[in-house]
C-alpha cells in the first residue's frame, strides 16, 4: 500500500458528500446527490496541490478555526482570469474537508503528502531570497513579507532573506557565499535585481566549472539552481514574459510547485572581455537613450520611462551603426509566423534537443555550429550599415505591462536564438507609429523601415571615428529621410530574403549631414546630441559601443511555466465564474 498512492473515500464539504479519489497524478472529488448520482468533478493535480493540513485551517494566516480530528484542508493552485494580462492569475484555492473518522483523516493527509513528494520533485525545500527596497514603488519588502513568506511556510519552504543595502550585493554573495544548502534564489524586485541574480548564478556555475565567461565561443554550463521573480520593480519585463501577468501570488506559487522554466541568455562582449549578460532587450539608440534620460529622473519612480521616452522621441536622433548577424536556421522558426511562445512551446522543446543531445561530445553541434563565430571565414554573417532609430535584441518576446505582445511577439524563451530588430531613420511620424504598435496587436515589424531577423549571434560598431566624434547637430520632429530618399523598397525590408554574406548601406549612408531643426521644437532639440548612442543591457548602460553579443540556448531556469494559454483551460464552475481548475462536469 505505501507505493500505491490511490486512495478512494467519501468525504463531506460542509454538509455535501462527495467521492474523493486520489490517484496518481489527480485529487478530485465528485459531488454526489442523495439518488448517488455524481455531479461535478473538481479535479487538482498533485503537482498544483500546495500543501495539506490536518483541522479546518485558514488561507494564509494558518489559523486554525477548529481543531478537529476528523477534518483535513488542501490548498492548491486556482486559475482566474487575469483581466488584460497575457496570462492568467494564480490564486491559492482552499477546501476543507470532513471525514467519518480519524483513521481515515489521517491516511488521506498522509497519501496526499506521499503524492507531493513524488510529484514534485524539483519542488524547493530552501531558498535563498533577495529583497531590493529601493526597486519599484520601494514596496518589495511588504510584498514579500505579507503575500509571500506567508505562502512559502504554508508550503514548507524555509529562506533565508537578504534585504540588500547596496547594488550588486545579490551579485556578489552569489559569486562568493556558500551556496550548497539551497534549491534556488528569489529576487525580490525588478528587472535590474534580476539582472544581478542572473550575473552572480552563471558567473559562479562558469567559474566551478572552470570556464571562462570572456571567449564568446565556449559553451557556458546550465545554472544548477533555479531563480524565482517575486515582482516588485519599475518595468518586471523578465517576470511578465515568463509568466504572463505581474503578480507576486501567481510567481509565489510557480516557486512553490517547482515549476521549471529555460531560459535563453545573451553574452555580451567587448574587446575579448565578458561586458554583460541580457535577456530582455539589448537596445542601441532610442531604448539607450531613454535609459540614459530615465536615469536622472529615477525619483519619478516607473513614469521616468513614459517621461524620458517622450523627451528622446521628441529629439528625434538616429545613428549611424554597422550591423552584423548571423542568422539563425530559418526552418526552424521565423520572427515573423504570428507564433507565440506559450507554456510547453513546441518550438522550445525541439531545441532542448537539439541544445543538448550532443552535449557529451567534445565538440558539442552547437559548439561547431557557432565555430564560424571564431573563424577566419565570415560564413554566413550578413553585414548592413546605415543610420538607425534603434537597434534592439531580445532573447524572448520581452512582452511587458507597456507592450503586452512585447518587442518581438512571436520570439521564444527557450529556442536558442533571439531576434535582432532594425528600425532604419525614418520620418518621426513613422516611428511614431512603430512604437505605438507595440502597445496594440498591430504588426510593429510590418513597415518599410523596420526588419527583423532571428540570429544565433549579434556584432555592432560605429563606423570609424564616430565613437570619438563627440557631437552632431541634430534636427527635431522634421527630421529624418523619407522612403524615396532611402532608395529601398518594402519587400527587401523583409526578413524572408536573406543572402549570403549580404552587405547593405541604407539610411543616411554614413554622411554626418545635419537634419533640419523643428522649428516649434528649437528649445529641445537644437541643442547638440552625441554622435552615438548607448547600449540599454536590460536596464543597464554598457560603457561601450562596440559589442559583439551571443544567445546561449538555455543558460538558466526558472521557477515558471512560460505565458499559459487562457482559452486551453476548461471553464468554471457555477459558484466562480472565474475558476480554472480543472472542473470536469458530468
Ligand atoms: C506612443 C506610445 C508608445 C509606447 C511604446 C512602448 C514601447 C515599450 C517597449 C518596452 C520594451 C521593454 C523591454 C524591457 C526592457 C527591460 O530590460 C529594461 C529594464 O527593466 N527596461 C527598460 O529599459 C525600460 C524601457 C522603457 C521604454 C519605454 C518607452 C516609452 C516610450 C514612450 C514614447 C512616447 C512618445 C510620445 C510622443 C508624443
Ligand atoms: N539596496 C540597494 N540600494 C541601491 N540599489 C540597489 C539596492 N539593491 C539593489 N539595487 C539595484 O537597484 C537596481 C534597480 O532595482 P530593481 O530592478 O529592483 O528595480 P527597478 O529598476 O525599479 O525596476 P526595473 O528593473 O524592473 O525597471 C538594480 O539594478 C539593483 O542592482
Ligand atoms: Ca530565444
Amino acid at each position: 500500500m505505501e507505493t500505491d498512492l490511490r486512495l478512494e473515500s467519501s468525504l463531506w464539504i460542509g454538509n455535501r458528500r462527495y467521492r474523493a479519489v486520489l490517484t496518481g497524478w489527480y485529487f478530485n472529488w465528485t459531488e454526489v446527490d442523495k439518488k448517488n448520482r455524481d455531479k461535478k468533478t473538481i479535479a487538482v493535480p498533485v503537482a498544483e496541490v500546495v500543501g495539506v493540513e490536518e483541522g479546518r485551517v485558514e488561507i494564509l494566516l494558518q489559523k486554525l478555526v477548529e481543531d478537529t480530528d476528523k477534518d483535513f484542508t488542501v490548498f492548491y493552485v486556482k486559475r482566474s482570469n487575469s483581466g488584460g494580462s497575457s496570462g492568467l492569475l494564480w490564486r491559492l484555492g482552499r477546501t476543507q474537508f470532513s471525514c467519518p473518522s480519524r483513521v481515515l483523516r489521517d491516511q488521506w493527509t498522509k497519501h496526499l503528502r506521499t503524492a507531493l513528494k513524488t510529484h514534485g520533485p524539483l519542488r524547493p525545500h530552501r531558498l535563498l531570497v533577495f529583497i531590493n527596497p529601493f526597486g519599484g514603488k520601494r514596496k518589495a519588502r511588504k510584498i514579500f513579507h505579507s503575500v509571500v513568506a506567508p505562502l512559502f511556510e504554508l508550503a514548507g519552504i524555509s529562506s533565508h532573506v537578504i534585504v540588500t543595502e547596496r547594488a550588486n550585493q545579490a551579485r556578489d554573495h552569489l559569486l562568493k557565499k556558500d551556496l550548497t544548502d539551497f534549491d534556488g534564489v528569489v529576487c525580490v524586485g525588478g528587472d535590474g535585481m534580476f539582472s544581478e541574480v542572473l550575473h552572480g548564478l552563471i558567473g559562479r556555475t562558469q567559474q566551478e566549472a572552470g570556464l571562462c565567461e570572456n571567449d564568446p565561443t565556449v559553451t557556458l554550463h546550465p545554472c544548477p539552481l533555479h531563480i524565482g521573480i517575486i515582482p516588485a520593480g519599475s518595468t518586471d519585463c523578465v517576470c511578465y514574459a515568463t509568466v504572463g501577468v505581474i503578480d507576486p501570488v501567481t510567481s509565489a506559487l510557480h516557486i512553490i510547485i517547482g515549476d521549471s522554466q529555460p531560459l535563453d541568455v545573451c553574452s555580451v562582449h567587448h574587446a575579448s572581455s565578458l561586458v554583460s549578460y541580457s535577456v530582455s532587450l539589448l537596445g542601441y539608440g532610442f531604448y539607450g537613450d531613454v535609459l540614459a534620460e530615465s536615469e536622472k529622473h529615477r525619483w519619478m519612480g516607473p513614469l521616468r520611462y513614459e517621461y524620458s521616452g517622450t523627451m528622446v522621441y521628441l529629439s528625434n536622433r538616429s545613428y549611424a551603426g554597422i550591423v552584423q548577424y548571423l542568422p539563425a536556421d530559418p526552418l526552424l522558426s521565423s520572427p515573423r509566423d504570428k507564433t507565440r511562445c506559450l507554456s510547453g512551446c513546441s518550438v522550445c522543446s525541439r531545441s532542448t534537443d537539439r541544445l543538448f543531445s550532443h552535449s557529451s561530445d567534445s565538440g558539442s553541434l552547437y559548439s561547431s555550429q557557432f565555430s564560424q563565430f571564431s573563424s577566419d571565414s565570415e560564413g554566413d554573417w550578413v553585414s548592413v550599415e546605415g543610420r538607425f532609430k534603434c537597434v534592439s535584441l531580445t532573447c524572448m518576446s520581452s512582452s511587458c505591462p507597456r507592450s503586452p505582445l512585447g518587442l518581438s511577439p512571436s520570439a521564444h524563451l527557450a529556442d536558442g536564438t533571439g531576434d535582432l530588430i532594425l528600425v532604419w531613420d525614418t520620418h518621426p511620424l513613422g516611428f511614431l507609429k512603430f512604437l505605438y504598435r507595440h502597445t496594440s496587436t498591430q504588426d510593429q515589424f510590418d513597415l518599410p523601415f523596420v526588419e527583423v531577423h532571428r540570429v544565433k549571434a549579434v556584432r555592432f560598431s560605429a563606423p570609424s571615428g564616430k565613437e570619438e566624434e563627440g557631437y552632431e547637430e541634430i534636427g527635431g520632429l522634421s527630421g529624418g529621410i523619407d522612403e524615396e530618399e532611402r532608395g529601398y523598397d518594402e519587400t527587401e525590408s523583409s526578413s524572408g530574403s536573406q543572402q549570403h554574406l549580404t552587405e547593405r548601406v541604407r539610411g543616411r549612408e554614413m554622411t554626418n549631414e545635419p537634419k533640419t531643426p523643428s522649428p516649434f521644437l528649437c528649445g529641445l532639440c537644437c541643442s547638440k546630441t552625441p554622435a552615438a548612442s548607448v547600449w540599454n543591457c536590460d536596464g543597464e548602460i554598457l560603457p561601450f559601443t562596440e559589442i559583439l553579443c551571443r544567445i546561449h540556448g538555455q543558460l538558466v531556469r526558472l521557477y515558471a511555466r512560460g505565458i499559459e494559454d487562457g482559452a486551453a483551460v476548461h471553464s468554471s464552475e457555477e459558484s466562480d465564474k472565474s475558476e480554472r481548475t480543472c472542473i470536469l462536469h458530468k
